[in-house]
């Protein structure tokens, strides 16, 4: 496995690249390895170990094994792909996820890729925050995000209410069959309420706004961060439904300072109703 010729750059985001394995060792055929960028805090080994903190309540987290790695393959990966990697004592190997090609971009957080010949169907979609909105706050943090991006206005908060999944799929644009299985599985899957269970932080935008200091960032604030940056494949194949989470990766404490200018960027949004035509739903405590 530590043979670097048997990897290939496959993707990156802004913490990790992602190379795949072209190699004959049956072990790895059909997998991964995961490797943190140059700049992160938070090695592998740590964000493992995370991951699998979480598998109790979610089951769909991909599958992960934590294997050694040489600076050798650390270095003649970067040389090759041109891409900064940390020097790191571990990479994760984890499942290939195949997309099929097609690729509709839907907004920053949701893009559907299909395979109009066998009809299959994959949905990518980045939950973000998954909370109550707070009491005269007219728009969430997801659709204040999206407006100061001028991006389209799907809220994932509508997930959490049966009657506004409907509208919320057809917004999409995706076939009768597709539109079907997929108001189908959001209508009966418990995962955004689990989701929104776990990411629940008491006075989250007030605690933001108040921190000045990585000491005093809390370990549930870091967890429920954490939670809010995921990403979700839910895969439509003949009659099968197949839910993947992935990037459920540590936050490390210095992040607060993004928070807080986010938080700072977005503050005037939250209170200004008559920027969007529909109000946020309001998800009531339960
Ligand atoms: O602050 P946000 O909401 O913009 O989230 C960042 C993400 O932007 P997004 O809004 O999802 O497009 C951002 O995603 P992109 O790389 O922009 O796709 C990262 O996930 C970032 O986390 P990290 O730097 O990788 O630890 C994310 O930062 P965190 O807030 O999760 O620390
Ligand atoms: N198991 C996998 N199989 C196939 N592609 C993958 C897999 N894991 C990740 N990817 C692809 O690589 C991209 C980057 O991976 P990942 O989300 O883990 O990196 P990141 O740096 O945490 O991203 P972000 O900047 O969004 O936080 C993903 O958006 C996805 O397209």
């Amino acid at each position: 496995m530590d043979n670097p010729e048997d990897w290939t750059f496959l993707n990156k985001g802004k913490a990790n690249a992602i190379f795949k394995y072209i190699g004959n060792d049956m072990n790895y055929k059909g997998k991964v390895i995961r490797l943190r960028l140059a700049d992160q805090l938070v090695l592998s080994k740590e964000i493992f170990e995370f991951v699998n903190s979480f598998r109790p309540q979610l089951h769909q987290l991909i599958a992960m094994e934590l294997i050694p790695v040489s600076s050798r393959f650390l270095t003649t990966l970067e040389q090759e792909s041109g891409i900064a990697i940390k020097k790191d004592t571990h990479g994760i190997i984890m499942p290939l996820i195949g997309l099929p090609e097609q690729r509709k971009r839907v907004s920053k957080h949701i893009s559907l890729y299909t395979d109009p010949v066998q009809n299959h169907l994959t949905v990518e979609i980045k939950p973000k925050w998954l909370y109550s909105i707070p009491q005269h706050t007219s728009l969430c943090r997801n659709c204040a995000l999206n407006f100061y991006r001028d991006e389209e206005l799907f809220c994932t908060l509508d997930l959490l209410s049966p009657n506004l999944i409907t509208n919320w799929v057809d917004k999409l644009g995706l076939n009768e069959q597709h539109s079907e299985s997929l108001t189908q599985f959001l209508s009966n899957s418990d995962l955004f309420h689990i989701l929104y269970d776990l990411q629940h932080f008491e006075d989250i935008h007030e605690t933001i706004g108040t921190l000045t200091n990585e000491n005093e960032v809390p370990e549930e604030l870091i967890r429920s961060m954490a939670l809010k940056d995921i990403t979700i494949y839910i895969s439509f194949a003949n009659d099968d439904t197949k839910v993947t989470i992935i990037d459920l990766d540590k936050k490390h404490p210095s992040k607060y300072r993004h928070w807080k200018k986010q938080e700072e960027s977005l503050w005037n949004l939250y209170s200004q109703n008559s920027i969007v035509e529909k109000q946020c739903y309001r998800h009531l405590p339960r």
